[in-house]
């Protein structure tokens, strides 16, 4: 006689991901049985996607991102990996590599006497998860490897909070997976708007576009067209493209559903069933749009079709219009499914869609048509404006952390010495810190914007340099001149990738 069994199980996959699940046991069950339960087999993901997203936040750290190293030092700190059964043990790769030398987390004291030469690092071991309490709260870590972290190729941490209060989730963020089915991979809060420094008015008549567009279904309807809005936002990298997407999605309260066109095993089939796929009112980025024509080339070259003489064809990605979809990109995916996948049948009504690229020139006129990308956008290299305004944020004064209040000395770790016993630290002068800076900053980042050369690098690179002088702005505008000399200078190759990178 068939038998049906529900058992509440605590599931672990093999990225170490943990699901409470409803398990249904059938045995000896008939075909019939069998038929019932097929919907619920193709809704398993779905149904523990959602568990997990409402128990816990998730957040996913790339490991090529200046945030991975942070957390990772945080994590070293944590008194579970000193004590744990299972741990990889560090000499510093990730202190040294990422600029850590004037990095402090709010929790870490400075240097005591008892630890102030420890130099090896305890770090979870890959697909291993820690657990702890921290705060409170019960943090689950685990170290994975390449697409269970959303960012195809590439090892990751992903950190998750049990939480029953999800105030503090502004947005989810998913990603396909191998079966060109949707998963959640982070849900983060939104990132203001105000922190993305753009030239005045780009991103309010962004945001103010896509808010009308949201409003607009009846009017769509009523003129019989596609309920749908695409935006193509092109220009050099580092100048803040993704970041804008992810902060607009914040503030229209929407998902982010991110749709890697080169992952291994896309193609035109797999593309259409995600773009058909995505929930009525979202936010899709496709982002560097224009990788995949590249790939166009680079396939034809490693066929032997092309040699050394076709250099400059080849150099040029922009497809002719009639050889449209007659190369397949190593991804799979065709300009013809892409194009399909946009603006054909089973496209999703109701959608925004954010592309984006470093280069225009480089896209095929049939996918940058009012109808695909209605609004496109360009982003410049920084401009003085933006290098002010990047300053005085990157500045701000903040809160007092407890220990300031208290009037302690504030400790900062300066530098690694990799060859000697361990951490150097000084103590910092109170008048340089952040809080202290309100009455100069003004001044300050006027100067740091004249020493900028006028649309030269990158916002991101800008930032970057600011990183190494957190607690120093006055270093940071002495040095601005001589750095951006340096960084603007042509590569050895002779390019200049900060300023060559555009259409
Ligand atoms: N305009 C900006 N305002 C504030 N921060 C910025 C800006 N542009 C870039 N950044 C910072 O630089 C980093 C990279 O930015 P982002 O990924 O948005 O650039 P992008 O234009 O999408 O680059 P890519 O074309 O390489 O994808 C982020 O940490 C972001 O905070």
């Amino acid at each position: 006689m068939d038998k049906l069994h529900l058992e509440l199980a605590l599931r672990e996959t093999d990225d170490g991901m943990r699901y409470a699940t409803m398990m249904v046991v059938v045995s000896n069950a008939g075909t019939s049985l069998g038929a019932l339960l097929y919907p619920l087999q193709q809704n398993f993901q779905i149904i523990t996607d959602r568990i997990n997203s409402f128990f816990f936040i998730t957040a996913a750290f790339r490991e090529n991102d200046a945030a991975y190293i942070w957390v990772m030092h945080w994590l070293s700190k944590q008194p579970v990996l000193q004590n744990a059964r299972n741990v990889e043990v560090t000499t510093g790769g990730f202190i040294g590599s990422g600029g850590l030398a004037s990095f402090r987390t709010n929790d870490d004291p400075g240097p005591s006497t008892k630890d102030k030469w420890h130099r090896l690092a305890y770090v979870p071991c890959l697909s291993r998860p820690i657990t702890f309490w921290y705060r409170g709260r019960w943090i689950y870590a685990v170290r994975v490897n390449g697409e269970k972290t959303g960012f195809w190729g590439e090892t990751g941490l992903l950190l998750s909070i049990l939480t029953f209060d999800n105030s503090d989730l502004q947005m989810s963020v998913y990603a396909s997976d191998p079966m060109d089915r949707w998963r959640q991979v982070a849900a983060c809060s939104k990132r203001p708007l105000q922190s993305i420094i753009l030239d005045p008015g780009v991103k309010e008549d962004l945001l103010k576009d896509a808010r009308e567009f949201l409003r607009s279904r009846e009017w769509y309807r009523r003129r019989g067209i596609p309920y749908r809005r695409g935006y193509l936002l092109y220009g050099p990298p580092g100048t803040g493209k993704t970041s804008v997407i992810q902060s607009l999605a914040g503030e229209l309260g929407l998902d982010v559903y991110i749709v890697t066109l080169s992952r291994r095993g896309m193609d035109d089939a797999g593309l259409a069933q995600l773009i058909s796929d995505l929930p009525p009112k979202c936010v899709a980025i496709m982002e560097d749009i224009d990788a995949a024509l590249v790939h166009n080339i680079n396939r034809k070259k490693s066929t032997g079709e092309k040699d050394g003489s076709d250099q400059a064809e080849d150099e040029s990605p922009v497809p002719r219009q009639s050889q449209r979809g007659e190369y397949e990109r190593p991804s799979g995916v065709t300009l013809s499914g892409l194009l399909n996948a946009i603006d054909g049948v089973g496209a999703q009504e109701g959608r925004l869609l954010f592309a984006t690229t470093n280069k225009y020139d480089a896209l095929d006129t049939a996918l940058r048509r009012p109808g695909r990308m209605d609004k496109h956008v360009r982003f410049k290299l920084t401009s003085r404006y933006q290098a002010k305004e990047l300053f005085c944020r990157f500045y701000e004064p903040a809160e007092l952390p407890d220990t300031e209040k208290k009037g302690e000395t504030p400790v900062v770790l300066v530098e690694q010495d990799v060859n000697g016993p361990g951490e150097k630290y000084r103590a910092v002068d109170p008048d340089d810190a952040i809080p202290h800076v309100a009455a100069d900053l003004e001044v300050l980042a006027s100067r740091f914007a004249e020493a900028i050369p006028d649309r030269k690098l990158s916002m991101a690179s800008l930032q970057g340099y600011l990183m190494g002088y957190k607690t120093s702005p006055q270093d940071a505008v002495e040095q601005a001149a001589s750095w951006a000399e340096r960084e603007g200078r042509p590569d050895e190759d002779g390019g200049n990738m900060r300023e060559g990178q555009e259409g």
